[in-house]
Order: C-alpha cells, then sequence, then structure tokens
C-alpha cells in the first residue's frame, strides 16, 4: 500500500512539474469529455418525450441548440485532449527519464551493478520509466471513464435505482477479477525478467565481436542459440498460461454483461408498454445502460491497466527513491589535496555474505610522493584492493584513510576528482579518438592540445595522427554519433596494446589527480612498448602517489615500496632490494620470471617424460 502511495505521489508529481498549467487545462478538458455523453443522453431523452407529447416547437428548439452544441464539442474536445495529452506525455517522459538516470548516480558503489535482482530491477523501472507517459496518460482516461460512468448511474437510478444497483453489481466481480489478473501479470513479469535477461545475454553473445572469434572457432553457435531459445521458451509459458487465465475471465465477464443488458432492455419496453416509462425513458435507460456497461467495462479495464502500470511504475519509484548502495556522509569532510598519504587500517573484505573473504586484514601505507607496488598470484584481491581505494566498495571491517579522514567521511565524487586510475578491464567507447582521451577529464574535451599532450604521454598520438580522421576518427566498426558534430561514422578499431595504451592517455589526462592507480597498465604491450611506457609512467609518478598493480616483476622493482599479497594480507614489504635480501616468496617469484628471459631456462610447459628418460 505503502508503495502504492508512493508510486501515486511519484506518478503526480511528474505529472506537475512537466508544467502545471497543461495538467490543469488537460484535468479541465477531461473533466467536460466526461460530461458530454450524459448530456447527450439526457438531452435526446427530452427530446423525443418532447415530441411524443407534441410539444410547442419552441421548446424543443431550446433542447436542440444544447444538444447541438454538446454535439460540436464531443467532435472536437478530443482533438484538444489528445493533443494536450501528448504533450504532457513527452514531458512527463523527459523527466522520469531523467530523474532514473540522475538517481542511478546515486549508486556510488559498483555492489548493485554486479546484483542480478538489482540489475533486473533496472531493467524494470527502465520500462516503468518509459511507460511513465503511458501511466498518467491511462490515469486521465481513467478519471473520464469514471465521471462518466457517475452520470449514467444517476441517469439510470432516476428511471429505476433496482435496474442501476444490478448493473452496479455485476461491474464489481469484474473489477475484482481484473485486479487480481493484473496483479498476476506483475508477478509473472518479475519472475520472468531473469529469462529476458539471460535470453539478452545469449542473443548479445551471438552478435557481438567480442566473442565473434570463440564462437566461430568453437562452434559455440548452436548451443548458445539452444539457449537463447530456451529462455525464451519458458518466459512464454509463463505469459501463455497467464493468457489462458485472462480468456477464461473475461469471456465469462463478457457473457454475464450481455445478459443483464439483454434483461434491462426487455424489461424497459415492457415498462412502457404498460405506460410505467416514457418512450424517452426507454431511450434515455438504452443509452445510460449502454453507456454503464461499456462505461464499466472501460472502467475494469482502465483500473486493471493502470494497476498493473502502476505496479511497473513501482520498480520505477523503487529505484528513484532507492538510497545509495553507500553510506553518504550527511556533511562529508572536504577532500583535500593529499599531504601525507593513504592507509589502509586493518581491511577485511568479501563480495558478499555468502563468499569467501578475499582480504583478511590488510595494513598497507601509501605515503605521499610515492609508489607503492603490489604484488600477489592471480586472484590474491589486488585489483580488489584498487577498487577499495577508490571506494566503489566499503571494507566489511577496518577502513581506508585519505589524510587520516575514513574514507566514508569524504564526499565520494570529491575523492574521485582527485583520483586518476587504469583499470585492468579498461573502457574502449565507440567515440572518436579524442572523445575517447577526454572520458579521462570532460574539461578536455575541446581541448586538443591537453589530449594530444596525454596521447602523446601515452606513447599513443602517433598511432591516432596516421588515423583517417586523426583524432576525430571514429574507434569502432559500429555506426557512432560523434559527440563532437552529431555526424554518423564508421572507424576503425586499435589493437588491444594500442586500447590499453588510450587508458593510459585518460589516466595521463589527469595530471591533476594527487593518486594515481595503474592495474596492470601494460599486460597487453610489445616488451618495447611496455619498456617505453613504464619509463613515461616513472616520469610521471615521480613525485606522486601512486599504486602500481604488476605481474612484471621488472615493472614494480624501482617502486619504493613493494607489499607482497598473499592469503588476503601484506605478507612482505619492502623495497624490491630488502625483500630479494630477504629471499622470501618475493625474491622466489622474481627469480624465477627472471629465469625465463635466460636462454638456459626450463621449458615452461615441459612435457610427459619420454620412455627411458631417468626419473
Ligand atoms: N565483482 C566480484 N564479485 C565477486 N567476486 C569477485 C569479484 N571480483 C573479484 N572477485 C573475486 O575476488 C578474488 C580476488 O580478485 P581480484 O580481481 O582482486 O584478484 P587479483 O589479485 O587482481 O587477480 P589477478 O592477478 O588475476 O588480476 C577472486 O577470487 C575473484 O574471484
Amino acid at each position: 500500500m505503502a508503495s502504492t502511495r508512493r508510486s501515486v505521489a511519484e506518478a503526480a508529481g511528474l505529472v506537475w512539474h512537466a508544467g502545471p498549467t497543461r495538467a490543469v487545462c488537460y484535468a479541465g478538458v477531461t473533466l467536460v469529455q466526461a460530461g458530454l455523453p450524459v448530456a447527450v443522453a439526457w438531452l435526446t431523452k427530452l427530446v423525443l418525450d418532447d415530441l411524443v407529447r407534441r410539444a410547442p416547437i419552441e421548446d424543443l428548439v431550446q433542447l436542440l441548440v444544447p444538444l447541438v452544441a454538446v454535439g460540436v464539442a464531443m467532435a472536437a474536445l478530443p482533438q484538444a485532449g489528445a493533443y494536450l495529452g501528448a504533450e504532457m506525455g513527452r514531458r512527463v517522459a523527459v523527466r522520469a527519464l531523467d530523474r532514473l538516470y540522475l538517481a542511478m548516480e546515486r549508486f556510488v558503489g559498483l555492489g548493485p551493478f554486479e546484483t542480478p535482482a538489482f540489475l533486473d530491477r533496472l531493467r524494470l523501472a527502465a520500462t516503468g520509466g518509459a511507460m511513465a507517459r503511458i501511466f498518467v496518460g491511462a490515469t486521465f482516461d481513467l478519471g473520464r471513464t469514471a465521471l462518466t460512468l457517475c452520470g449514467f448511474i444517476g441517469a439510470v437510478v432516476v428511471i429505476s435505482p433496482l435496474m442501476a444497483a444490478a448493473v452496479l453489481a455485476a461491474g464489481i466481480p469484474a473489477l475484482v477479477a481484473q485486479l487480481a489478473l493484473a496483479n498476476r501479470r506483475a508477478a509473472m513479469l518479475w519472475g520472468v525478467a531473469p529469462m529476458q535477461r539471460r535470453e539478452m545475454f545469449y542473443s548479445q553473445l551471438l552478435g557481438s565481436v567480442a566473442a565473434a572469434k570463440e564462437v566461430r572457432l568453437f562452434g559455440l553457435a548452436g548451443f548458445l542459440r539452444g539457449r537463447m531459445l530456451a529462455e525464451r521458451g519458458r518466459a512464454n509459458d509463463a505469459e501463455r498460461a497467464l493468457d489462458r487465465r485472462n480468456l477464461l475471465t473475461e469471456s465469462g465477464l463478457e457473457l454475464a454483461g450481455a445478459l443483464i443488458a439483454g434483461g434491462g432492455l426487455v424489461w424497459a419496453v415492457l415498462a412502457a408498454a404498460a405506460g410505467a416509462l416514457t418512450v424517452g425513458d426507454v431511450s434515455l435507460f438504452i443509452a445510460a445502460v449502454a453507456g454503464l456497461q461499456g462505461g464499466l467495462s472501460a472502467l475494469v479495464h482502465g483500473i486493471a491497466t493502470t494497476h498493473s502500470q502502476l505496479l511497473a511504475f513501482g520498480h520505477y519509484a523503487d529505484v528513484v527513491h532507492a538510497p545509495s548502495d553507500l553510506p553518504i556522509a550527511a556533511e562529508p569532510r572536504p577532500t583535500g589535496p593529499l599531504r601525507t598519504g593513504i592507509e589502509l587500517r586493518d581491511v577485511w573484505f568479501r563480495y558478499a555474505d555468502d563468499l569467501p573473504w578475499v582480504l583478511r586484514g590488510v595494513t598497507l601505507t601509501l605515503p605521499y610522493g610515492q609508489a607503492v607496488a603490489i604484488v600477489g598470484l592471480n586472484g590474491a584481491g589486488k585489483s580488489t584492493l584498487a577498487k577499495l581505494l577508490c571506494r566503489f566498495y566499503d571494507p566489511v571491517r577496518g577502513s581506508i584513510h585519505w589524510d587520516g579522514t575514513d574514507l566514508r567521511d569524504l564526499d565520494p565524487a570529491e575523492l574521485r576528482a582527485r583520483l586518476g586510475a587504469v583499470f585492468q578491464d579498461h573502457m574502449t567507447y565507440d567515440f572518436s579518438a579524442r572523445d575517447n582521451i577526454a572520458m579521462g577529464d570532460l574539461s578536455a574535451l575541446d581541448d586538443l592540445g591537453r589530449i594530444q599532450a596525454a596521447a602523446a604521454n601515452a606513447g599513443v598520438h602517433e598511432a591516432i595522427a596516421e588515423l583517417p580522421d586523426g583524432y576525430d576518427t571514429a574507434l569502432t566498426r559500429m555506426f557512432v554519433l560523434s559527440l563532437k558534430n552529431e555526424k554518423l561514422a564508421t572507424g576503425v578499431t586499435l589493437s588491444g596494446g594500442q586500447w590499453q595504451r588510450m587508458a593510459l592517455a585518460r589516466a595521463f589526462l589527469r595530471d591533476h589527480a594527487d593518486f594515481m592507480i595503474l592495474d596492470e597498465p601494460s599486460s597487453e604491450l610489445d616488451p618495447e612498448a611496455e619498456h617505453d611506457v613504464h619509463l613515461r609512467m616513472r616520469r610521471y609518478r615521480s613525485d606522486r602517489t601512486s599504486l602500481l598493480i604488476s605481474h612484471r616483476l621488472n615493472a614494480v622493482r624501482e617502486a619504493e615500496v613493494i607489499a607482497v599479497l598473499s592469503d588476503g594480507v601484506v605478507s612482505e614489504l619492502g623495497a624490491h632490494d630488502e625483500l630479494m635480501a630477504a629471499d622470501g616468496p618475493y625474491a622466489r617469484m622474481f627469480r624465477l620470471q627472471a629465469s625465463g628471459y635466460q636462454e638456459t631456462a626450463p621449458h615452461p610447459f615441459p612435457g610427459p617424460p619420454a620412455p627411458g628418460d631417468a626419473t
């Protein structure tokens, strides 16, 4: 009930903010439209009665003038109403879209976007939001139908209260049945949402450039198509079951309505023959019963449709009113320039309560102006730690401090404005080369000089300059809309290493950042490029606080502090020389990697021993 109230309030707010004057005009037109059919029926009854009793022509004219006026209004008002409604609907839709995506910005962490239930809700919310204009229009229609209905009920009550009660009584079960159906439809939509999500996943895989190689090489197309169709089949089964139920219920209701109308007609004609009703009464009765039944049926359908739209709209309202996924300080402390460093104090973290711990008490200081490197085996939690430093998640236990202030007491947007980062799974935007780099700092969107400097720092300037349209070349094989001149273009794609340099250029664009996170920034580069990029990064990092994550130990050896992460804790800490002298796991990993570059190194994938080999 509370959620219904909230949805109704949200819809009313959307209408009001879309333009109060327009809303009032639309409501006025709707109100007048509602009264017109009843006025026509009543005036027709009076005209017929006057005709039967041979009333003077002046009396008839007095009735015919308003009857014609009402007819004209009935012809003209729907167009005016449709225009006002459509304009209001467009404005409502824009505002709904804006509010939904504004609300999504409130989710400052990554958690919700990794939760299937949230993703389903988001999809339904987007549908519900897009439905806002239909929902609002349907609500006004519903109001008009209800008012017309009240007018006809009044008319039938005047002639026969008993008949009015019978027709109304027939409508109540219909209303209850339709509401139940609407609830079932909403539950069905929620139930099939995961199937639709999976179906979309398979269909996207089948059409995705990224998956095309493996799909073809491993012959996955048939398998994926089968799974996609299986999901569609399950969703169809659920829809079919509901449609069958609808069919039975609605046929029964229509039949009952027809029987009541027929019975009423017989009664009215017999009553008129016996002199209990006038001819005008019969005409009004026929018009009123038809209007009442039509109106009741429209009302029942309208309520059911609006109700199911309201339930869909509820998902939209849920998302729009959802609090942030991470607690945001009511009065955040300012995030000043980094002065002393960043500290992790006994940080414990797991992605969900039912998942294993990734970090089990990490304590580490990243001193101001120094480069700290984190190394460790796959899955040790290095990227997780980097994400915690961006406050994409909060530690489950322990805390992270920026110059002594807990990250939870800072404004996440202010904190992130002070960070630069290259993530292991960096983005490749289907934009132009210029826009791709500008995503790192939108203030540089129109400053080609800054973009070129960042590209040069990342060692990708020459490659971009040689593209057909230089920095304006679209980096995609899809059709894209340039952010700059809104022209459609298709372009070229870059190699993996070039994309990685683009990600670096984005990070370098933030040359004002206090703290730089580089998570495997050179994993896709050839040895020469890697060497080059590391030289550039070293230059860039000097006098800056940075965190470097890399499996290439040669790349991290110059960091002031190297932390080895294993079993969820920092197991070794120190400069390269200290760690080598300690001869622990770091030294072993380093020697193992170095041995890979020796000509006499053992084969990395030794085959099974040959027959006769000594064991
Ligand atoms: N979004 C997520 N949801 C659930 N578990 C996750 C998520 N991201 C990572 N994990 C798990 O957390 C653990 C640590 O992952 P993480 O990516 O931090 O390791 P890593 O040290 O960076 O590994 P690699 O060297 O392979 O990049 C892994 O077991 C991984 O499965």
